[in-house]
């Protein structure tokens, strides 16, 4: 498999180490308008390669070129919101951004699978999906992992237990209005509303929801690590098809795309799975689809 990734900043090359280091692929294309970054950045990635012992061959370029006949594509290339900056001139910075990257993947990888990582996510999934003129199934956004990851880890810090003895997932779309979904959210095998009071589970998802926020004040830049995580699971489910439920943004027949449970396969969405909303979680997911559109209407306009 060959995964290339556009941006070689701190969510690009983070994923680039973190594919390396578990063997998911046989080459990696990191690509960024900024050449030297992409070279020196691949040529560091090639060396810890080395060090560990590791087959895998991994260049730099600004030339679009090095992705031809790629497997995955993602793209982290574009900007944070800067101090000031309205959101949407910041959707319309990176719009610009993702549609010239995806029309360049079009280009050279046509039967590649995208996963879309670049903020605002949802609205860069729809424009990734618009500029490449790929079927919807080959267009993926990162963004449900991320937020469902950070959920768990605050079950589990607040409960003090493993990690990997909670669940819970996050739905929606990748913004304050996300769904943490409720009969989600469990201890083993026990529902977390059977162990914490709602006071305590709200508190919880308050510091899960606010944890993007925290990094972002505490290093002035966004969280890269985790973003890295989540691109990792999508590359390996692709991979490997294995039947697992993730997070992901995609689209459904409405072709409006937000974080849905899905699963994939090497020829990216092979289903989306019904989540089992309450009545609330359901009015506030079509609330922000709503939002999301009204959205796309202004970027477009
Ligand atoms: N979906 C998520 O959960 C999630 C999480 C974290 C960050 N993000 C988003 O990911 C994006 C990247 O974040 P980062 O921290 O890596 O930023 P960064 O500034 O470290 O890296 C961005 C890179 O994109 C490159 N770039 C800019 N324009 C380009 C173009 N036209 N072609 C190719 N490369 C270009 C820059 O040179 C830079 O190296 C941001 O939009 C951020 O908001 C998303």
């Amino acid at each position: 498999m060959k995964i290339a990734i556009i941006g070689a900043g701190n969510v690009g090359a983070s994923c680039a180490s973190l594919l390396t280091c578990k063997s998911v692929c046989e080459q990696i294309a990191l690509i960024d308008i900024n050449a030297n970054l992409a070279k020196a950045k691949a040529l560091d990635l090639s060396h810890m390669a080395a060090i560990l012992d590791l087959d895998i061959k991994i260049n730099g370029s600004d030339d679009y070129e090095l992705l031809r006949d790629f497997d995955i594509v993602v793209i982290t290339a574009g900007f944070a919101r800067k101090d000031g900056q309205s959101r949407e001139d910041l959707a319309k910075a990176n719009a610009s951004i993702v549609s010239q990257s995806a029309a360049q993947i079009a280009k050279f990888a046509p039967n590649s699978i995208i996963i879309v990582v670049t903020n605002p996510l949802d609205l860069m999934v729809y424009v990734a999906l618009n500029a490449s003129k790929f079927k919807p199934n080959k267009v993926i956004g990162m963004a449900g992992e991320l937020d469902s990851g950070r959920l768990k880890f605050q079950i589990s810090s607040q409960l003090n237990t493993n990690v990997t003895n909670c669940n819970a997932i996050c739905l929606g779309m990748h913004n304050d209005s996300m769904i943490c979904q409720k009969s989600s959210m469990k201890v083993g095998e026990k529902a977390l509303s059977d162990v914490l009071s709602d006071e305590d589970i709200q508190g919880i998802i308050h510091r899960s929801r606010t944890s993007g926020a925290k990094i972002v004040e505490l290093m002035g830049t966004s969280a890269f690590y985790g973003p890295a995580a989540g691109v990792l699971k999508l590359c390996q489910s692709i991979k490997n098809e294995s039947n697992n439920t993730l997070v992901c943004s995609v689209c459904d027949d409405s072709l409006i795309p937000t974080g849905r449970v899905v699963k994939l396969d090497k020829n990216g969405l092979k289903e989306i799975v019904e989540p089992n909303l309450t009545n609330e979680e359901e009015a506030k997911l079509q609330n922000s689809i709503d939002n999301l559109i009204l959205f796309i209407n202004t970027i477009y306009k």
